[in-house]
């Protein structure tokens, strides 16, 4: 089936040709590789980014189960090849040479990627994702995997923040306001991996076997000659699926009329699970009708929140005494209001020529040490104290011997050390993609599983490192052979002396 918005999970495959969701200077670049005899030789590109989103202590990784789709729908159709053939060069002639063209008609990718599992914690400075192979396939995929990993990864962080807060289920109800249909799409899955329970957005429901859910909106009760009538005929159709909106006309009659519907339902062997609020001062709106509720006995029924909340409103609701059972949360949530980008970027980091073994680390040097990338063929040992919390994260070179005492340096600042070798560990990045082709199983690409990775990850940081204000930061650092290295090289691109 031929999908304009994205791909599926499960059965269906994706036929959607991904080569061209890319920028222009990717292509050129690929022709000038072509043309001048380097489609042999080999690259090392990482992803990775610099600073957590939100003023965070902890990202959640996402997106690479949509890169996987991407990478398996990777080819030229006719229809691409005709249109970058039809393309200009701004000095007269055609931009792209047919010759080329011809070639990309054959191309099939054989890179490797090897990637952390969605869901997995990450943090600045380390890869997240790691892809090898000819170096103009590794460019191609650059831009496509950076809008990808970059935006979901934004949503699921978003989501585990406004999750942590809530300590209750949250429903994303986003669509409505996200950045478009693919955007609301790959951001309510996000939502799942980040930890919501459901999301109101029943595409991506289907798309991606996402839980569904949703109460009824304002027009329900307007649609009426007055609210109680309306509640009545709502619990009449769904008694198994019951929330009442109680904040259409004046919510304190609202909240009469839903308990009047309960207790009807209770006479009828039913349940009123809940209702929602959706304006006004929630707490103080949550506290009163609690009271009221359990007051005629409907102590089971469930209060639901809505209303521009983000994990800072939510904070400070259930900081004033608001006893709630879900949440709904949109437009924040799904806009990531607060920060609309991940500034994640993806780096050469190691060149191989033809025939060689051992790759050549290289590295950008700019103005700032801190924005000095990572050289060499990179993965990530993530240390674990005794009692299963994290202790530290040492990005580390597959083949480079690591320092025995497992001493790692931060990457902008040699005095702040640390000493992990005692610890054990495990290794991040994981197969991905094996010569142009998705490895990945139905379970590692399930939005679901990866929920419960996030679950597992959160539970392994300390509680310092999750405050919404101002958290602990957590320690990553080069492993302190791969740090030097770097500092020697930086020294010796700029013509410097001593170390960075
Ligand atoms: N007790 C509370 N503590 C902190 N924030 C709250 C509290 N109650 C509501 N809020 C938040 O304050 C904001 C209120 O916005 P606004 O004034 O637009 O809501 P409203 O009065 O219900 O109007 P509207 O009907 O347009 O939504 C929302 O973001 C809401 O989540
Ligand atoms: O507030 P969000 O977090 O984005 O959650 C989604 C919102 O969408 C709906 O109302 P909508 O905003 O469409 O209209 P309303 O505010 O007039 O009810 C719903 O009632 C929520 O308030
Ligand atoms: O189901 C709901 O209550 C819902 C869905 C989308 C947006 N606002 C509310």
């Amino acid at each position: 089936m031929e999908s304009s918005i994205g791909a599926t999970e499960g059965q269906e495959r994706p036929t959607l040709a991904y080569a061209l969701l890319t920028d222009l200077y990717q292509l050129t670049m690929a022709q000038g590789y072509w043309a001048c005899d380097k489609l042999d030789e080999e690259a090392c590109f990482h992803m990775f980014f610099r600073e957590t989103p939100f003023k965070g202590g902890f990202a959640v990784a996402c997106g690479t189960s949509q890169l996987a789709e991407m990478i398996d729908g990777f080819h030229f159709s006719e229809d691409d090849l005709a249109y970058l053939g039809g393309l200009d060069a701004p000095g007269g002639g055609k931009l792209f040479d047919p010759a080329f063209l011809d070639y990309l008609r054959d191309l099939r990718l054989s890179v490797d990627v090897d990637a952390v599992p969605e869901g997995t914690m990450v943090f600045p400075m380390e890869p997240i994702v790691r892809v090898t192979g000819p170096i103009m396939q590794c460019q191609l995929l650059e831009t496509a995997l950076l809008n990808c990993v970059n935006f979901q990864t934004l949503i699921a962080t978003k989501a585990a923040r406004v999750c942590l807060a809530a300590q209750a289920p949250v429903a994303e109800f986003g669509l409505r306001r996200a950045q478009g249909a693919g955007g609301s799409l790959w951001a309510s899955r996000a939502s799942i991996v980040g930890g919501c329970a459901s999301t109101s957005n029943v595409m991506a429901g289907k798309m991606f076997d996402l839980p569904v859910s949703g109460t009824h909106a304002h027009s329900w009760v307007m649609a009426f000659d007055d609210e109680l009538t309306a509640f009545r005929e709502y619990a009449r159709i769904f008694p198994k699926n019951c929330v009442l909106l109680v904040d259409t006309y004046d919510v304190k009659q609202g909240i009469e009329n839903a308990i009047t519907v309960g207790l009807e339902m209770r006479a009828a062997g039913e349940r009123l699970s809940g209702i929602r609020i959706d304006s006004g001062d929630l707490a103080w709106l949550a506290r009163y009708a609690r009271e009221r509720l359990d007051a005629a006995g409907l102590t089971d029924c469930g209060i639901v929140l809505s209303n521009d909340l983000d994990e800072h409103t939510i904070a400070s609701i259930r900081a004033q005494g608001a006893q709630v059972s879900s949440w709904g949360v949109g437009t924040k949530l799904a806009c990531a209001y607060d920060q609309p980008s991940l500034g994640g970027v993806y780096k050469l980091s190691a060149t191989r020529m033809p025939g060689d073994e051992r790759w050549t680390g290289r590295l950008k040097v700019s103005e700032q040490s801190a924005k000095l990338t990572l050289p060499g063929v990179l993965d990530v040992r993530r240390y674990v104290w005794g009692d299963g919390k994290l202790a530290g994260d040492m990005v580390f070179d597959v083949n480079e011997p690591v320092n025995a005492e497992g001493v790692i340096i931060d990457p902008a600042d040699i005095l702040r050390q640390k000493r992990l070798g005692e610890l054990s560990y495990r290794t991040l990045l994981a197969p991905l993609a094996r010569d142009g082709a998705s490895v990945l199983s139905a379970e590692e690409r399930s939005a679901t599983s990866a929920r419960e990775r996030t679950m597992a990850g959160l539970e392994e940081l300390d509680e310092s490192q999750k405050r919404l204000l101002n958290p602990h930061s957590y320690p990553v650092g080069l492993e302190e052979g791969l740090w030097h290295r770097r500092a020697r090289m930086a020294s010796d691109l700029r013509g410097c002396r001593g170390v960075v």
